[in-house]
């Protein structure tokens, strides 16, 4: 019964340039300090047990470091790591295949893990339980059930979207660790990092403005620092500094805070046309023309984060911030609106 591996192994993954500023170890990842120490902890527990670590969640927006995590787990851990996601695995054969491949304590990362087939979660309980693997054979009355048994392995899930996971599955991680929006000052290091990786001379001022403006998000910053070399290399004398960072991310609809067009039209839509909120998600969806997860997933994390949104039991809402940060006055407040205007 030996189906095709659906894995791919990272060095097969196409050359991306996600992958080339990517961290190796634990103590060139930035940021996070909080999981860092905790997974370090357990890390080297497991190694010193030489036991498969416990099946580890990571939660949070994208971009924030999630499969980096998972990656340099497998190799601090000094093991082989694998890779899928939720929606590639279509049936239980999918997953008892990769299952059936793991190497004792291998670390097996499913990517987007809200999004598995309900019929392949079932046959993943009893694997991060027991390590073991219950697969019918045959149909009808000939059907039967036979017991595979695995080799210890660390399940590392990953998803953007905690709440769409289901209870039994969430249970089954013993360290759920949830990412947050990085510091600024985290993000200067990692743009300051991924300048001298690339080779660009930056003045720490203009790795601060890129910093300043990528949302919290180490995936933006290297976008970000990215076409700010371009424009350093085109029309500057190639190195970045705050004056350049700062014209290049305005061309580019970066505003001060990072919100980019996308960002904006939400806000705008809000304010404009519901006059601050309440309205529902569905209903911005709609006008928007983006998709409910997008919106849910993407736009208003880093909304909420910098208290520009608010979400109510009626559907989202403006704050005075968001008000602010549109320039507008904030509606009812008297006399206040001089006050936003500066
Ligand atoms: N702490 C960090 N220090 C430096 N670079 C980082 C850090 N975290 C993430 N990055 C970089 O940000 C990019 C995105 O990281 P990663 O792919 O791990 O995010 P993710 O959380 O898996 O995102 P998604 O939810 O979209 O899958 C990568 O290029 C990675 O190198
Ligand atoms: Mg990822």
């Amino acid at each position: 019964m030996s189906k095709p591996d659906p894995t791919v192994r990272p060095e097969e993954l196409p050359e991306d340039f996600d992958r080339s500023l990517r961290p190796q170890a634990l103590s060139e990842f930035i940021g996070q300090a909080e999981a860092r120490a905790n997974l370090s902890v357990f890390i080297q527990s497991a190694r010193q047990r030489g036991e498969a670590m416990d099946h580890t969640l990571f939660h949070g927006p994208p971009g924030l470091g999630k499969t980096t995590l998972a990656q340099i787990m497998a190799k601090e851990l000094g093991v082989g790591f694998r890779m899928t996601s939720g929606p590639v695995l279509a049936k239980a054969g999918d997953l008892a295949a990769i299952l059936t491949n793991l190497e004792r304590n291998d670390v097996l990362f499913i990517d987007e893990i809200h999004r598995l087939n309900p019929a392949v979660e079932e046959v993943l309980y009893p694997a991060l339980e027991d390590f073991e693997l219950d697969l019918v054979i045959g149909a009808g009355p000939a059907a039967r059930t036979v017991r595979i048994e695995l080799q210890p392995f660390t399940l590392v899930g990953a998803t953007t979207r905690l709440g769409l996971l289901t209870t039994p599955l969430r249970d089954r991680f013993g360290i759920p660790t949830r990412l947050q929006f990085y510091k600024i000052e985290e993000l200067h290091e990692i743009v300051t990092r991924n300048a001298r990786l690339l080779n660009v001379p930056t003045d720490s001022s203009g790795a601060m403005e890129i910093a300043r403006r990528s949302r919290g998000t180490p995936r933006i910053a290297g976008r970000l620092l990215r076409r700010v070399v371009d424009f350093a290399v085109v029309e500057g004398n190639g190195v970045i500094s705050k004056e350049l960072a700062d014209s290049s991310l305005t061309r580019l609809g970066v505003d001060h805070l990072g919100l980019d067009g996308a960002d904006r039209r939400y806000l705008r839509l809000i304010a404009e046309a519901y006059q601050g909120g309440p309205v529902g998600i569905e209903t911005l969806s709609a006008a928007l023309s983006e998709s409910r997860d997008a919106l849910e997933e993407v736009i208003e994390p880093f909304l909420l984060q910098q208290g520009l949104i608010q979400r109510t039991p009626r559907g989202r809402m403006l704050t005075q911030g968001g008000w602010h940060h549109l320039g507008l006055p904030v509606p009812g407040a008297k006399g206040q609106s001089d006050m936003f205007e500066d």
